[in-house]
């Protein structure tokens, strides 16, 4: 079982609502995570359960980047808007550099994703339950 978690801008929440439709018969074998508003949007329109942190402007990218720096998180489909300034730009930033830092998949936009869920189906990433398995502790 993977952790995903899925974020979207408002123009595209869409695009992740019907993304995340077509393939919830591969996400429902994994724990998802994601922002506020977009696990919402998800969760009407899906059986899915989501863990939904705050919204992004108001820290939803940055908890969602604290699982990234401690290991808890395998992958993220982080649908952006690249035609929109954001308020809470750096909190962005931060996160896909946390990604960047870790290793961490993140696909930014929907032909990205679709390769990166078939991955998932293929059994692309069992090898992160590895590295869950054998990670040291972080005093070791
Ligand atoms: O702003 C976001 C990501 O940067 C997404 O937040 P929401 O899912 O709450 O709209």
């Amino acid at each position: 079982m993977l952790k995903i978690a899925f974020i979207a801008h408002d123009r595209k929440k869409d695009e992740i609502v019907n993304f995340v439709l077509a393939y919830e018969h591969v996400f429902v074998g994994h724990e998802l995570f994601s922002t506020g508003t977009t696990g919402q949007r998800i969760m009407d329109v899906t059986s899915l359960k989501i863990h939904r942190y705050m919204s992004g402007p108001l820290g939803g990218d940055q908890q969602i980047g604290a699982m990234v720096a401690q290991d808890e998180l395998d992958l993220i489909i982080f649908l952006r808007d690249p035609l929109m300034a954001q308020p809470h730009e750096p909190d962005i930033t931060a996160l896909l550099r946390l990604c960047d830092v870790y290793g961490i998949p993140v696909a930014t936009n929907i032909a990205t994703a679709e390769v990166l869920v078939k991955a998932i189906d293929r059994g692309d990433f069992a090898w992160r339950e590895l590295v869950h398995k054998y990670k040291p502790g972080v005093d070791e």
